[in-house]
């Protein structure tokens, strides 16, 4: 399905057309190569083709300015090695196809049930009832109307284009849009909240009776099999509150840019039931809502935010009935949504078994702890005291625009794994990391080296290859290769602080350090056998250290005389032949296996000798593809029949 540029569609919530034929994502929707479909279904040619695009920013001005000059993406602030720690770990988890059982998902005699909450800012360039712009990094209070200070006089002015990745969201959730709804008043004071009430839809939300399927390679529990769906009881807009600093000496710092930032809150029904599938719903929600591009930052970077509800009873309660529910506020890691659920259903179990009875209340966590600690009482309806707002009218969504948006939803998740794995034969965990890894502009930046990787080819006068192997080729190199690149990096002595920086990755996928016609031009030369595998993962060092700029690839390489002047065969087999001196007891095993008395055939010592040869022979002129052919032929060809006469 197309996608198109979140700017595009607030101008067609303003002025009711699309202009462009802008069609992003569209690469991996599409049934053949190289060709792209516009949004009224006609081919662009291949150049045509805009990247997937992150517009972090909607804006209601009629020019379209570039967003990112006024605002930057959280994302971009969070510390990167913890980023790619925390990812990787998520990742572990979500690659397993099934999670053991002994992972303390379960407690005999007892059945957990969770209910989460999630909050998530709302990518969109002005607050919800204010003109004030949306900031993350700005300096403090520069982004503050009259409204947002509850300032006397001043009325909320609801903003049209908050809608978009609102409803975007929703229907993304499987939700059912309302074409009427309406905002309501909840009643509490504390310093950051000035108007003494925040803005949020209770009565009326404006999305109803979704759900989310989880599968077993999101890294739910085992004990709930294959897969698992979960309902969404709502989503509702409301705002965001005032973002406080806490200071030694009882002093908090307040920062009122978001305050009246749009959030949308995810509400799901009680249906989860194990600690690891809370977890996996958190990280998949995270996921659809960075693939419609509703939200602006993941858990981590602080977007989104997620409250888990967690309650126990005994698996032979005759009543049906379920718990009393604790609350747990502010979890920011997936880690810690799962590390929380357990330590809370443990000491509600611990209670109940000694008799005590659980007290609905509001409950903190912090990284590393090992139990829950309590905030406050829960406040119930009665205490938020909720009215309508009578200062703002209902909220009509037309079918007209549901449609559009429906229409241009994109390519969510669990298609684009799929995709990745079908169409360029990626492990479920590996198609898995691109699609998290640098908050989703890991995988648009494979995109973009795949892309310029076929227009190499193509120039080249090559056809693109018809099988996924270069497109293989590719996601290995976007993945572990780069992944490698950072961790080296950062554990190396270099003195230059940039270089430690990660890749800085933009949500568009551009690396300015490793610019992806960069890597393109090195797997290019790889994937042509023109260079070997030691020289391409050098250059990629080099691309990383400023050493080789932007499309001074080839000429490096010229230069450096690093192209692959492979030996020929008698020289492989030459040197095959040096390497297997002395290698009676591996020839030994060879043999075995030949004659039947071992079932798999020795690889692991094929590729010891072949790293033999490839320290062993001339610099640059060794290609490990080449020595196993030449070694393997000559094994069993001269050395095994050798053998057999003598026995
Ligand atoms: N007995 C229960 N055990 C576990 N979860 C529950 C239970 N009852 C309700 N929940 C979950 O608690 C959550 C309630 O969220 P909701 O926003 O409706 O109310 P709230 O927590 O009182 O509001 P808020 O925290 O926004 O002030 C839902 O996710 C729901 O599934
Ligand atoms: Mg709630
Ligand atoms: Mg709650």
């Amino acid at each position: 399905m197309p996608r198109i540029p979140t700017v595009e569609l607030s101008r067609y919530l303003l002025t009711g057309h699309i202009a462009s034929p802008g069609c992003l994502r569209a690469r991996a929707a599409l049934p053949g190569k190289n060709t792209r479909v516009a949004l009224g279904g006609a081919p662009l040619p291949s150049r045509q083709l805009q990247p997937r695009q992150h517009a972090r920013y909607l804006t209601t001005e009629t020019s379209f300015a570039n967003p990112s000059a006024t605002t930057s993406s959280p994302a971009a602030a969070a510390p990167f090695r913890k980023q790619l720690k925390e990812q990787a770990k998520a990742l572990k988890k979500s690659g397993h196809k099934k999670k053991k059982s002994s992972d303390n998902q379960t407690v005999p005699g007892w059945e957990l049930t969770v209910g989460i909450e999630i909050h998530a800012q709302l990518n969109t360039a002005h607050k919800l009832f204010s003109p004030a712009t949306t900031s993350f990094n700005d300096p403090p209070n520069t982004h503050v109307a009259p409204f947002d200070l509850a300032l006397p006089g001043s009325q909320p002015l609801f903003q049209p284009a908050t809608l978009i990745p609102a409803v975007r969201a929703a229907l993304a959730l499987n939700c059912s849009i309302q074409p009427v709804s309406r905002f309501d008043r909840k009643h509490y004071f504390h310093w950051d909240q000035p108007s003494g009430y925040q803005i949020t839809q209770f009565y009326e939300p404006f999305a109803k009776d979704g759900f989310i399927t989880l599968y077993a390679r999101d890294g739910i529990a085992a004990e709930d099999g294959e897969e698992i769906k979960v309902g969404i009881k709502q989503v509702q807009m409301e705002q965001d509150t005032a973002k406080t600093t806490a200071q030694p000496g009882d002093v908090q710092w307040l920062d009122f840019n978001r305050v009246g930032v749009p959030l949308i809150e995810i509400i799901t029904l009680p249906e989860i039931h194990h600690p690891a599938t809370a977890a996996a719903l958190v990280r998949k929600v995270q996921m659809v809502l960075a693939s419609v591009d509703a939200c602006v930052s993941g858990l981590e970077e602080g977007g989104l935010r997620a409250d888990v509800n967690v309650s126990v009873r005994r698996t032979d309660d005759p009543s049906g009935k379920l718990g009393t529910r604790t609350e747990i506020k502010n979890l920011s890691s997936f880690k810690a949504v799962e590390d929380a659920i357990i330590a809370e259903r443990d000491r509600q179990i611990e209670l109940l078994e000694e008799g005590g009875e659980v007290k609905g209340e509001t409950r903190g966590w912090s990284l590393g702890s090992t139990e829950t600690r309590r905030l406050r009482g829960k406040e119930g309806e009665v205490d938020y005291r909720y009215m309508p707002d009578p200062d703002l009218g209902p909220v009509v969504i037309g079918e007209d625009l549901v449609a559009r948006l429906r229409e241009t939803m994109g390519v969510l998740p669990d298609q684009e794994a799929d995709q990745l794995m079908e169409r360029y034969n990626l492990s479920a965990k590996d198609a898995l990391s691109l699609m998290l890894l640098d908050g989703g502009a890991r995988i648009q930046y494979f995109y973009n080296v795949l892309d310029s990787l076929e227009e190499r080819l193509v120039a080249d006068g090559q056809a693109v290859p018809e099988g996924a192997e270069h497109a293989t080729l590719a996601a290995n190199w976007c993945l572990h290769e780069l992944g490698k690149l950072t961790d080296s990096a950062s554990s190396s002595s270099c003195s230059d602080p940039d270089v430690l920086e990660g890749l800085a990755m933009t949500p568009l996928g551009e690396s300015p350090l490793v610019p992806s016609s960069s890597l393109a031009a090195i797997l290019h030369h790889l994937y042509s056998r023109t260079i070997t595998a030691k020289v391409a993962k050098d250059l990629l060092w080099a691309v990383y250290r400023g050493e080789i700029p932007e499309g001074g690839t080839t000429s490096y390489i010229d230069t450096h005389g690093l192209w692959f002047k492979e030996l020929p065969e008698e020289e492989y087999a030459k040197l095959a032949d040096e390497v297997i001196q002395g290698e009676e007891k591996i020839l030994g095993e060879f043999l075995r296996w030949k004659q039947g008395k071992m079932k798999a055939y020795p690889q692991g010592k094929l590729m010891f000798l072949v790293g033999k040869m490839m320290r062993g022979g001339p610099e640059g002129r060794v290609e490990a593809s080449g020595a196993e052919r030449v070694l393997r032929r000559r094994i069993e060809e001269v050395y095994l029949p050798e053998l057999e006469k003598g026995e």
